[in-house]
């Protein structure tokens, strides 16, 4: 996340941190909890990696520095990406992970609501990015997990920024025309989070965008509202 802030434990209960292991382990993406068996996550991020044996799903951290040997996770089931995916983008950047076991909810790893397809049109005022990505385009992976405010953006205005993409109505945008706050490298599969009246709404999942906070180059999240049959039909 660039220009953004230290979280607080228990802030965002949904994110995780999706890791792989195989000679090391790292961090690869972020991704947010949706119900006790299923996290919701970007296809990009598993995209080469399908093999469910590989990922470690920690969920209820702060800090990167919470995880050793001896810091519990989820084993993953099963990894369902979405059949329309080819890259970033070109949308469809959305899978699903099912854990091996169902997560016990505590203070500090809840559910995020889902919105409907009714909520594809609400004016959300309260958004944010979140993750443990990088704070500048040549950075590393930070420590305490990183919370930006960012505002959403028109269609109309984002295909003016991106003119050599198709910005369709399957992604939303958010970021500011002066730059300054967005997410970067390692954030991408989390949350973009928005609060509707008291109620905490996954709006989008981190893409793409081309480098991180540069003016006029907003980040690209996948609409949520957009896939949420595509959601009940595989998670039900
Ligand atoms: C020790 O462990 C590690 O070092 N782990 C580790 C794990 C992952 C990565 C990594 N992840 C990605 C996938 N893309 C993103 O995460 C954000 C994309 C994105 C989305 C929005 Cl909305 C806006 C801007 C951008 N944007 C553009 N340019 N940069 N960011 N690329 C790389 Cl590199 C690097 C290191």
């Amino acid at each position: 996340i660039v220009g953004g802030t230290d979280s607080s434990p228990g802030e965002w209960p949904w994110q995780v941190s999706l890791q792989v292991k195989l000679s090391r382990q790292r961090h690869l993406c972020g991704g947010s909890i949706i119900s006790s068996w299923w996290i919701l996550t970007a296809a990009h991020c598993v995209m080469s990696r399908k093999n469910p044996n590989i990922w470690r799903v920690y969920a209820g951290i702060l800090k990167q520095s919470e995880i050793n040997e001896d810091t519990p996770f989820f084993k993953v089931e099963e990894i369902i990406v979405h059949p329309r995916y080819k890259y970033a983008q070109t949308g469809y950047d959305i899978a699903l992970m099912k854990l091996d076991k169902p997560m016990n909810f505590t203070d500090l790893q809840l559910p995020i609501c889902l919105p409907s397809k009714e909520d594809a049109n609400i004016l959300y005022t309260d958004c944010w990015v979140v993750g443990w990505g990088y704070r500048k385009e040549k950075g590393r992976v930070e420590d305490i997990l990183q919370k930006a405010t960012v505002p959403l953006m028109s269609k109309e205005e984002c295909q003016a920024r991106y003119r050599r993409r198709k910005i369709g109505d399957k992604v939303i945008c958010a970021g500011y025309d002066a730059g300054g706050r967005d997410a970067c490298k390692g954030d991408s599969g989390g949350p973009l989070s928005c609060r509707h009246e008291e109620v905490w709404y996954l709006v989008g999942i981190t893409s793409w965008g081309e480098g991180c906070a540069r003016p006029r180059q907003p980040g690209v999240y996948t609409n949520v509202a957009e896939y949420s049959d595509w959601i009940l039909e595989k998670t039900s």
